[in-house]
């Protein structure tokens, strides 16, 4: 019965990807995942074409949120974002930025409203957005500049992978790695960190996580014979968390704490930059981790994947890590807060 039950909200991503393809096949997929309602938020008319493409038989029904509850069972919902334009499978074009902005920013604002649980988003094709004017590296600083914007109360995001295997959060998130070391701050490092400890809390139930901070250069630093950072930034950041009893622990060299025993001594590795974060993680469980943007005044999850125009249209697109974004939403917006 999903009748009153408020849905989640689905931006459609960049819709010449694969968003489309894999929102199709979840919501075919929704007895057996369990999938709460969502409204698909973006073009009904490339979801019809998409489904035509790839032989899928999904009855598409345009609607707002209060009602996609009662018709998910029999339709996708979908709340109506016409791109305007026409869109081809697998090739992305600057005309279809429009739409795909327009969607995470109605998601949002139906969260915002009230009138859905969390939003989840599909992938965008970054390089597209900026072509067209796009002012944010990703969705992660455009949901926290919307939040901030709507409610006049500034928010920091902190992105985190969550998979089975692995938590990890980058420090620093799309930034050239040449401007890694300067970006890193004590401050930076803390705040994140007093984020994760408090959200992991309030959304997954973890009371005191442990967080294993990573260092930044080869052996976390070797004692400074290979870099300053880890014992001039990293290693206060830590002090002055413990301080105020927040279980972190490190700086721990990076190469050594991905592997399966070092991974059972934390709940979330802390990392210094995208790639250190995100190689582990999309190395652990590609197929089923979930970025999740913390620090929001809302909850959002998305596919760890990006938008795979190689495969738009093609029916190999699988839809494993939107499902378990979209089932990660549901339990985070049940989720029964616990503070350390
Ligand atoms: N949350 C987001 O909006 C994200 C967006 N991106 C964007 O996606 C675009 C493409 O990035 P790439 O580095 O090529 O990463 P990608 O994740 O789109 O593709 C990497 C590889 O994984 C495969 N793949 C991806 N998703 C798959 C799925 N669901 N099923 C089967 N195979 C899958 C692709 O075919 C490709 O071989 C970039 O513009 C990037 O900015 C990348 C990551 C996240
Ligand atoms: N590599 C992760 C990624 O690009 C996702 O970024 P975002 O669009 O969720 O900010």
């Amino acid at each position: 019965m999903t009748d009153g039950v408020l849905p989640l909200a689905l931006s459609q991503g960049d819709p010449a990807g694969i968003g489309p393809d894999i929102a199709l096949q979840a919501w075919l997929r929704r007895g057996e995942s369990g999938l709460p309602p969502f409204l698909y938020i973006g073009d009904p008319a490339v979801l019809r074409v998409r489904a035509r493409q790839l032989d899928l038989d999904v009855p598409i029904i345009e609607t707002d949120a209060p009602n996609a509850g009662a018709l998910f069972g029999d339709a996708l919902p979908v709340h109506s974002i016409p791109t305007g334009v026409d869109v081809l499978a697998g090739k992305p074009h600057v005309s279809n930025a429009r739409g795909t902005i327009a969607a995470i920013e109605t998601a949002v604002s139906l969260c915002l409203s009230g009138q859905v649980r969390a939003v989840v988003t599909n992938p965008i094709a970054k390089s597209v957005l900026y072509e067209a004017g796009f002012g944010f590296p990703g969705h992660t600083e455009f949901l926290a500049d919307l939040a901030t914007r709507t409610t006049g109360t500034p928010c920091m995001p902190v992105m985190m992978l969550v998979g089975p295997k692995l938590k990890a959060v980058p420090v620093t998130i799309h930034i050239p790695i040449k401007d890694v070391p300067t970006a890193l701050t004590e401050t930076l490092i803390v705040d994140t960190c007093r984020i994760v400890a408090r959200d992991l809390g309030a959304r997954f139930g973890l009371a005191s996580p442990r967080l294993a901070v990573a260092g930044l250069n080869p052996h976390a630093g070797e004692g400074g014979a290979i870099g300053h950072e880890d014992d001039d930034i990293i290693h206060p950041a830590i002090r002055l968390l413990r301080d105020e009893g927040v279980d972190a622990f490190g700086p721990l060299p990076a190469d050594t704490m991905f592997h399966d025993d070092a991974r059972g001594r934390y709940d979330v590795a802390i990392c210094m930059y995208h790639d250190q974060a995100l190689i582990p993680a999309k190395a652990l469980g590609f197929d089923d981790s979930v970025n999740v943007t913390l620090g929001l005044p809302f909850i959002r999850t998305s596919p760890d994947h990006g938008t795979a125009f190689g495969l738009a249209g093609t029916g190999h697109a699988r839809e494993t890590s939107l499902v378990a974004a979209l089932q990660m939403a549901d339990r985070m917006s049940q989720a029964k807060g616990v503070t350390g």
